[in-house]
């Protein structure tokens, strides 16, 4: 597995907790509950937008390795900017969305790689709150998992360290894309545990038996009465 230069951790948790909170206070609140023994943090467009890079970059500079979600998709020199300001921030991982397309994220990856924490960089294939109707609705009339394969290849070829996807897919993508590419999977819920918003959902040891790096879980610990015991809980789940 490829890992950044930056990883502020030695060891490689498998777990990244989403902080998906109006507000820097809030999302600290949580943090302080954690252990970065046990998890990575995610900051996305909601604490991004209220709490700025300067929160990031504090963020980044504690225990947790911070993946800055915020997917971006525009044109090549837009996205390469883009991807150089929240590489300064030093974060250990970013991405953008592979149907932005191969020159999007050549520039991109080229961004990356010429600064100075070279974190890792991935795309979104198809948001986990997606269905076959969803994808329908916007004129792709291709199957879920094919198309998921083709932007997860395009992904490959365009040099970038992996794909956000469903951990559905995990295991077809590992098959055809090697045990090198980094699959980092939202969508992941605990058994008898409410789906919210995600369609393309899978249980936390499920996920990793069907071959996913990381696993980004978001309101099953950060709205459990003790988010620290739930994030236990799901790590237990995961090295039994
Ligand atoms: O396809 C995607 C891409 C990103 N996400 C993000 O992951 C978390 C999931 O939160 P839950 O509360 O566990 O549902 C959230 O921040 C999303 O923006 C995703 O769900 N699917």
């Amino acid at each position: 597995m490829t890992t950044s230069q930056n990883t502020p951790q030695s060891h490689d948790p498998k777990i990244i907790v989403a902080l998906d909170y109006a507000d820097s206070a809030s999302a600290l609140k949580l943090v302080a509950q954690l252990d970065p023994a046990l998890c990575r943090l995610k900051v996305g467009k909601e604490l991004f937008t209220s709490a700025g890079p300067q929160f990031v970059e504090s963020l980044a500079r504690s225990n947790f390795g911070v993946f800055l979600d915020l997917k971006f998709h525009d044109i090549p020199n837009t996205v390469a900017k883009a991807c150089s300001a929240a590489s300064n921030l030093g974060v250990w991982m970013l991405n953008v969305h592979a149907s932005g397309g191969m020159e999007m994220m050549q520039a991109a990856k080229q961004a990356v790689d010429t600064s100075a924490s070279k974190p890792l960089l991935i795309a979104v294939t198809v948001l986990t709150s997606m269905n076959q109707q969803t994808l329908n609705q916007i004129g792709i009339q291709t199957d879920i998992a094919t198309h998921v394969l083709n932007l997860a290849t395009l992904t490959q070829q365009a040099g970038l360290d992996g794909v956000v996807c469903s951990a559905l897919e995990a295991e077809i993508l590992r098959t055809k894309l090697g045990n090198d590419f980094c699959l980092v999977t939202p969508g992941i819920r605990p058994a008898n545990v409410n789906k919210d918003d995600q369609s393309r959902v899978v249980t936390p040891a499920d996920a990793l038996n069907m071959g996913s790096s990381y696993l980004v879980i978001g309101r099953p610990i950060t709205q459990a009465a003790n988010p620290l015991k739930a994030l236990e809980a799901i790590h237990a789940e995961c090295v039994s």
